[in-house]
């Protein structure tokens, strides 16, 4: 894969520092976005997602755990899918699911568990890596490939 265009790392001392830099991502996003999660079980994903959510507006009562769909769909200030790919194997039944079918959509899509399927992610996207450092502490490595991704995570961690 070629070189990252644009990283940026930050530290997150709690859960809600991680969810309030969720809302600023959530706040910048634009159709077409694609952003990729990665981190273990309990690095704190799914509260950077409900603050990637609630910066984009959606509605608290939208936002699941994804537990048997692969993706949710979301509407907020733009539309978000939310996808989870923990559950998933290859490429192939990633296909089945038509999740490549919103990838460049009308909507931001936001993807956990990214690295669980090679190919999953397209060429341009910002990929987050979340990694517990201490109890309450977590390092967020943003990496962005391509050049509307860098801009987002400019502005997003400048
Ligand atoms: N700085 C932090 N940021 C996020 N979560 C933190 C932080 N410090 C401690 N935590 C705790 O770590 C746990 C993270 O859980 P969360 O469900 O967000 O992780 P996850 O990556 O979504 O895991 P899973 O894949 O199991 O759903 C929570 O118990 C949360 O309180």
């Amino acid at each position: 894969m070629k070189p990252p265009t644009l990283t940026r790392t930050v530290r997150s001392g709690s859960p809600e520092e991680t969810h309030r830099l969720g809302v600023r991502l959530g706040g910048l996003l634009q159709p077409g976005d694609f952003i990729g999660l990665v981190g273990d079980l309990g690095a704190g994903k799914t509260h950077l997602v409900r603050g990637v959510a609630e910066g984009a507006e959606v509605p608290r009562s939208q936002v699941a755990s994804p537990t048997f769909a692969i993706v949710y769909p979301y509407s907020g200030r733009i539309p978000l899918y939310h996808a989870d790919l923990y559950r998933i194997s290859d490429e192939d039944e990633l296909y089945a699911t038509g999740f490549f079918d919103l990838v460049g959509g009308p909507g931001a899509v936001l993807v956990e568990w990214l690295d669980q399927v090679p190919g999953a992610a397209p060429r341009e996207f910002l990929r987050l890596t979340l990694r517990p450092t201490a109890e309450d502490a977590r390092e967020l490595q943003a990496e962005a490939f391509g050049a509307r991704p860098a801009a987002l995570l400019a502005a997003w961690l400048p």
